[in-house]
């Protein structure tokens, strides 16, 4: 893998006052034809994401989290509020903005060469065939994947097959890139691994993220800031600065007091959260 320039703390965040991403007062939900009720997913949120942040999301299940993301990513639209990247309301998907699924969501039959040029694939403006190519080279080298261009997913293991994701994702150089639980189904080796790559990559692509991980110890190692969601219907409960240096991977910055107090901290204000969930089925 090419070696990254791997960038300090204070120059992920310096931008974290200038917001690129903006949700204002964003309700979310769905409508349930048959009996005509609605489900409300999120209630509330205002967010904003500075350009080049790593924002982590984390809350307990079904508190509207991948809501969120599709919102950003124009797959679903606000029932009330509004949602801006880089000034624009969002009204529907962009290249501007690529997601990293948990399942991968590659084609079977597509090598790893030709999954990562589906998302250049169908649009109205695309780079010339050349130009293709070499965003693919440059992607492919990136996640660390030369030499299985030709390969099929079958052929790989989930931590390949999730570079190849997260290369779809890049090829394309998006300002956001939203990733849902990439690495929830990968075993637990592969994804301290991945999230190494993962920290090395952004360091050189810059891109602004918003990762969403049932993981807290993901979210301290990753994040630049972790939003902590209440239960359903979701609401912004605590947002949490990690202000540890990178790279974070450095056994001496996961092992530090400050990283288990974080960790600590926000286990807490999610066991209130899955407790509260509990008290009110009952
Ligand atoms: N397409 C849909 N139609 C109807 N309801 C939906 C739809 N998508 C999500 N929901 C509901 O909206 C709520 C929020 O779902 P969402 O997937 O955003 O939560 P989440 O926090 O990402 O959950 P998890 O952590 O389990 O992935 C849930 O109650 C879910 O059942």
């Amino acid at each position: 893998m090419t070696q990254a320039k791997v960038h300090p703390v204070d120059e992920a965040t310096e931008h974290a006052d200038e917001p690129f991403i903006r949700a204002r007062h964003v309700t979310a939900g769905y409508e349930n034809r048959r009996d005509h009720t609605r489900l409300i997913a999120l209630r509330d949120v205002s967010l904003d994401v500075g350009r080049g942040e790593f924002l982590a999301i984390v809350g307990p299940s079904g508190c509207g989290k991948t809501t969120f993301i599709n919102m950003i990513a124009g797959f679903v639209q606000p029932l009330e509020g509004e949602i801006t990247v880089g000034g624009e309301p969002v009204s529907g998907p962009g290249m501007d903005r690529a997601m990293v699924f948990q399942d991968y969501a590659l084609l079977p039959w597509r090598t790893v060469q030709r999954n990562i040029r589906f998302a250049m694939e169908n649009r109205r403006t695309k780079p010339s065939k050349d130009e293709q190519d070499e965003r693919i080279r440059k992607a492919i080298e990136l996640v660390g994947l030369t030499g299985f261009e030709k390969s099929y997913p079958h052929e790989l293991s989930g931590g390949m097959r999730q570079r190849v994701g997260i290369a779809r994702a890049l090829v394309t150089e998006p300002s956001v890139l939203l990733m849902d639980e990439p690495f929830g189904a990968v075993d637990a080796m592969t994804r301290e691994a991945m999230q190494a790559e993962l920290e090395k990559i952004i360091a050189q692509t810059r891109q602004t993220v918003v990762f969403i991980t049932h993981s807290i110890d993901e979210a301290v190692t990753l994040g630049d800031r972790v939003v902590v969601v209440s239960s359903r219907p979701g609401r912004i409960k605590e947002i949490v600065p990690i202000d540890l240096p990178r790279p974070r991977m450095d056994s001496d910055i996961r092992g530090s007091q400050q990283f288990a107090e974080l960790r600590e901290h926000i286990w807490s204000l999610l066991q209130g959260e899955a407790l509260g969930a509990k008290r009110e089925q009952s």
